[in-house]
């Protein structure tokens, strides 16, 4: 499998090794950012300097800390066009950026010496039909800006895709990497575009473009930016206040999900893996499919009085068009990935890392079984 500190980010092309170089900049909030980088190789540095855009969402935050104890905290830069909380201003820098904004993308990744840019600035599935015209502006324009720039500077660039790329025409339990893919949602066909767009750039101009199909993302320390998932995580948090979780799709919905400590590392060995073990450049990875029926189950080891209602509403209609089983064979045999959490694992993880948070706040539910 690829991975580890010692593993390849970029292609190596020589040994030649030059001393470190040290960078300094001026965030425009006037805070320092100071970047050290290994010169080991001619074309890319070891330790690579990353760009994450949208880093304040639910994926972001937990990619900037892994990746920065993998490259050094200084030479993972997260940015959004939100306000970030104190502490992620004090764990590493930060700055504004808003993939609208070619010029200042440009300027951003000059000025930083970004080696590689992660893209995960998107309205998700359900926020993005209440608004399409933002949808196609951030997911459509906001792509095009980022392949500009890559392209521009010799970028890698990860744009995730997700399950949502596939809809109603598609194969849905498995579901292949390589099949029909007609999806109903903006969010769905602004993917397929980046899919396409991506793989494009690569074939016609050697961009070193990478994307990954996760399914939906539970997480402990962030919240879900509204999708067709959510509710997936926002049973644990239902489970441990109020013990009454109203869903909103049918009890039988079965999606592929993922958790995310799983989704952060398949990103980072995914982007480490050298060009040459790739076979296409966009992958479907999962760990597991579940209904809402199922992970109920699974929460009520734990809190046995937990009430689960089902009140269908328009996210239904989305995740009746997508795949219920995804098959990622071909992530497993070119580059290794490999799933750590299933459905019990993950619910214990969600679970040690949930309970102390609501009970500091005196909020847990007062009889966890153990
Ligand atoms: N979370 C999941 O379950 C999931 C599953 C599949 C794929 N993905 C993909 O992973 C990526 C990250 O997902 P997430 O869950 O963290 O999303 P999220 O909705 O939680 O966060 C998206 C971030 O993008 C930012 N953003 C919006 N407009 C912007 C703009 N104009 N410029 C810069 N930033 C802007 C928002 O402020 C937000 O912080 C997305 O591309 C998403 O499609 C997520
Ligand atoms: C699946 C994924 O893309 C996201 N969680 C959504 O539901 O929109």
């Amino acid at each position: 499998m690829a991975s580890g500190l010692s593993m390849t980010f970029f292609r190596r092309l020589s040994n030649v090794s030059l001393p470190p170089t040290t960078l300094t900049r001026m965030t425009p909030a006037g805070a320092k950012i100071t970047c050290s980088r290994s010169r080991g190789y001619q074309d890319f540095p070891d330790a690579p300097r990353v760009l994450i855009t949208g880093s304040l969402g639910q994926l972001g935050i937990g990619l900037a800390k892994v990746m920065r104890e993998r490259y050094g905290r200084e030479n993972v830069i997260m940015s959004d066009i939100n306000k970030p909380a104190r502490h992620i201003l004090e764990n590493g820098p930060f700055l504004f950026a808003d993939v609208l904004d070619l010029r200042g993308l440009r300027e951003l990744v000059v000025n930083y010496e970004i080696d590689c840019l992660v893209h995960f600035s998107a309205l998700l599935s359900a926020i993005g039909e209440q608004n399409i015209p933002l949808a196609m502006q951030v997911n459509i324009e906001g792509v095009h800006n980022v392949l500009e720039v890559a392209k521009q500077f010799g970028l890698k660039l990860f744009i995730p895709s997700t399950i949502g790329a596939f809809g109603p025409d598609s194969p849905r339990n498995p579901t292949p990497d390589v099949t029909i893919q007609r999806p109903r949602t903006i969010y769905g066909v602004s993917k397929v575009h980046a899919e396409l767009m991506g793989e494009y750039y690569h074939h016609r101009f050697g961009l070193d473009f990478r994307s990954l199909r996760y399914p939906g993302v539970i997480s402990a320390d962030t919240m879900p930016g509204g999708g067709t998932t959510d509710y997936a995580q926002m049973i644990f948090h239902d489970a441990l206040t109020t013990k009454q979780h109203d869903c909103y799709l049918r009890p039988d919905t079965r999606l592929p999900m993922m958790f995310i400590d799983d989704v952060l590392r398949a990103t980072v060995d995914f982007l480490e893996t050298g060009s040459d073990k790739l076979s296409m450049r966009t992958y479907n990875v999962t760990a597991m499919s579940f209904t809402p029926e199922e992970i109920a189950e699974e929460v009520k080891k734990y809190v046995p009085d937990l009430e689960v209602t089902y009140q269908p509403d328009h996210r239904q209609a989305i995740a009746d068009q997508w795949p219920e089983v995804f098959d990622d064979c071909n992530a497993r045999q070119d580059w290794g990935w490999k799933h750590r959490y299933d459905l019990p694992t993950m619910c214990e993880t969600m679970m040690n890392a949930l309970v102390p948070q609501y009970n500091q706040s005196n909020n847990a539910v007062d009889a966890i079984k153990e």
